[in-house]
């Protein structure tokens, strides 16, 4: 199924940020979202993942396919690596960690804990979250932050993989990842200033 976003607006802390929001990704392919500093990538990327509704127009495609990579890594502090995949393998109906382990290079610090790694360790680690979860939604924002290039190429690789079996992914970057991928620049379609909209619907800040 392909995510579809139609005539959608955002909204952050209250105040309207875009508006006119059109745009359709098919599984296999990539959509990067582009625009400078505080555009509105962030809260549109939130908004897809549910995280936060729409103010109007309508999303499809994302209800129970969709798996968030935000700029906080996701991981528990106490837990190990091994721990933390397990318990996100489990909210998402699955069980099996190894792959993803492998494929971000964390087997020999499965046993660690999380908040002992250091910050390309716990980006690698939330990273591979998205492998455990079996969905074909993968939505990220600046997911290689922290990563050296080796790591990089490992993320990329795992990208490919997924989009090869069908996945999508829509993902807020300012690197090149060499994929193959639409560009969508979000810089006009700032949201027209208005009033504060009053309470904020955000389910997390
Ligand atoms: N928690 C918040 N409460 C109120 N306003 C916010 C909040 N978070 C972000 N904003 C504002 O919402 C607007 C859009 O921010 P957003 O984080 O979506 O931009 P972005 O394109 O992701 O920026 P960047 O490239 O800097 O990460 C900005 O004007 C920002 O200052």
């Amino acid at each position: 199924m392909s995510l579809r976003l139609r005539d959608v607006a955002v909204a952050r802390g209250g105040v309207p940020v875009l508006s006119g929001v059109n745009l359709r990704v098919e599984p296999g392919n990539t959509l990067i979202l582009r625009g400078p500093n505080g555009a509105g990538k962030t809260t549109l990327l939130r908004t897809i993942a549910g995280l936060q509704p729409p103010l109007t127009g309508r999303i499809a495609g994302a209800e129970d396919t969709v798996a968030y990579a935000g700029h906080a890594d996701g991981l528990k502090a106490m837990l190990s690596v091994a721990e933390n995949l397990s318990f996100w393998a489990r909210i998402y109906g699955q069980h099996d960690i190894g792959a993803a382990l492998d494929a971000y290079h964390l087997t020999q610090l499965q046993d660690r804990l999380a908040g002992s790694l250091s910050a390309g360790q716990k980006r690698r680690a939330g990273l591979a979250r998205l492998l455990v979860t079996g969905r074909p939604l993968w939505v990220m924002d600046e997911p290689t932050v922290s990563l050296d290039r080796e790591a990089v190429g490992w993320f990329a690789d795992c990208l490919r993989a997924h989009l090869a079996g069908g996945g999508m992914a829509v993902i807020a970057t300012h690197i090149d990842l060499g994929l193959e991928a639409t560009v969508f620049d979000i810089t006009d379609l700032r949201a027209a200033p208005t009033e504060l909209l009053g309470a904020s619907d955000e389910a997390f800040l």
